[in-house]
């Protein structure tokens, strides 16, 4: 049986698990998680290979295949330009795309269960649609504004109703009725990406949809992503989850300085290398940054060593992390500074100051240094 290959993007509201399933699709954390909405803010591709199953009398198979899948922000109205990026980034993930899963979080906006539940599910679902009601108020509205979206393709979708670990089991059939009454879709199919529950058949049903096709990348690349931008979002994910109110939407993560070890070989006294990586962390007040900084800097103490537990494990290096906060007055409505947190931009940057540093050199003759200003700093704090 030929390879079957192509991208598959992942798109609904917020916080629907999008990112969690990647995750755990790949093995492996590619996109951060928190639980709080608009975590994801570009779009993240995945590599996932798949070997062939032999269909059997009880199996349906499935053909050896390659997906891209693609994580995207969640849908929303933009407000912000910051916003109106995500929603690109969005739109850019439909426009490339063979097959979409449509995700939704089965724990919002449960239809009503009175008369198909037991008194004790009933209970669970009351307070499964209390917490998602706290948790963040989602309208109707917004449903029918990720729906419109997903009504306009004309590539098949799949919709995949995520956390059902959450959900009592007999309120599922009422939504997949309330769902597959708004959109045809091409399937329907129950998930937890959490808890690893349904995902082979997701694969198996979305390999049979793609075509026939070469691989888009070698078979052991997991990601188009850089390092660099990985760790960058591993640091936002602590910002994320270690500060409140509106500090980690006001926060955005660059990296400076990503200096890798010459080599991967453990040093003389049996110790991993090191990579040195320096980060600046943009907000838009003094108060956020005050807040980032914390008593005596303990806040960014506990962002950076945190975030370098992770971005050790993930590099297999030793890694010194400097972090810096700087205030970039309203940067969520700056076009300009939007577009140059997007990491295909700084890597073009960054190509561009490499060659002319090099046309430096060779004309010096010497040596010449990054010396990671690229983004202007207006005020910085060490990591102490
Ligand atoms: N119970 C349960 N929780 C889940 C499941 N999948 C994701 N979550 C939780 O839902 C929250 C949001 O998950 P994310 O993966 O960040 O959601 P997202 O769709 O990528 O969110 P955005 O980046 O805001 O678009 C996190 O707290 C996850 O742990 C699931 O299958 N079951």
């Amino acid at each position: 049986m030929a390879l079957r290959s192509g991208f598959i993007s992942i798109i609904g509201r917020p916080n629907a698990g999008k990112s969690t399933l990647l995750n755990a699709l790949l093995g492996q954390k590619l996109a951060i998680v928190t639980h709080k909405p608009q975590t994801t803010r570009t779009r993240i591709q995945g590599v996932l290979e798949l070997p062939v199953r032999k269909k059997t009398k009880t199996d349906g198979g499935r053909p050896a295949s390659q997906i891209v899948l693609v994580d995207t922000p969640g849908v929303h109205k933009p407000e912000t330009q910051l916003d109106k990026r995500m929603m690109q980034e969005v739109h850019d993930a439909l426009e490339s795309r063979d097959v979409v899963w449509f995700i939704v979080d089965v724990t919002h906006r449960l239809p009503e269960p009175k008369k198909l539940l037991t008194s004790e599910e009933f209970a669970e679902a009351r307070k499964i649609r209390t917490l998602g009601q706290h948790r963040r108020a989602l309208s109707k509205a917004e449903d029918d504004f990720a729906l419109q979206l997903v009504k306009k393709l004309d590539c098949p979708v799949i919709l995949v109703l995520n956390k059902i670990d959450a959900l009592p089991k007999s309120a599922l059939l009422p939504l997949i009725a309330h769902w597959t009454s708004l959109h045809e879709f091409a399937d329907v199919i129950p998930i937890s990406a959490k808890k690893n529950d349904g995902l082979e058949l997701l694969l198996d049903k979305s390999a049979r949809l793609l075509p026939e096709g070469q691989r888009y990348f070698p078979k052991d690349q997991l990601t188009d992503q850089p390092e660099r931008f990985l760790v960058a979002e591993l640091i936002r994910e602590k910002i994320l989850l270690l500060t409140g109110e509106e500090v980690p939407y006001a926060a955005a993560v660059v990296i400076e300085r990503f200096e890798e070890p010459a080599s991967l070989k453990k040093t003389k006294d049996g110790k991993l290398p090191v990579t040195k990586i320096a980060a600046a962390i943009f907000v838009e007040r003094n108060g956020q940054k005050a807040i980032i900084i914390g008593n005596q800097g303990s806040m960014l103490k506990k962002i950076g060593s945190t975030a370098r537990k992770d971005i050790e494990s993930m590099l297999g290096t030793r890694v010194f992390l400097e972090l810096f906060v700087k205030v970039q007055e309203e940067w969520r409505a700056s076009r300009g500074f939007i577009e140059d947190l997007d990491w295909r931009r700084q890597l073009e940057q960054i190509a561009e100051k490499q060659h002319r540093n090099n046309k430096l050199a060779d004309s010096r003759n010497g040596i010449s240094e990054f010396d990671g200003s690229e983004f202007g700093a207006s005020d910085s704090e060490d990591e102490g």
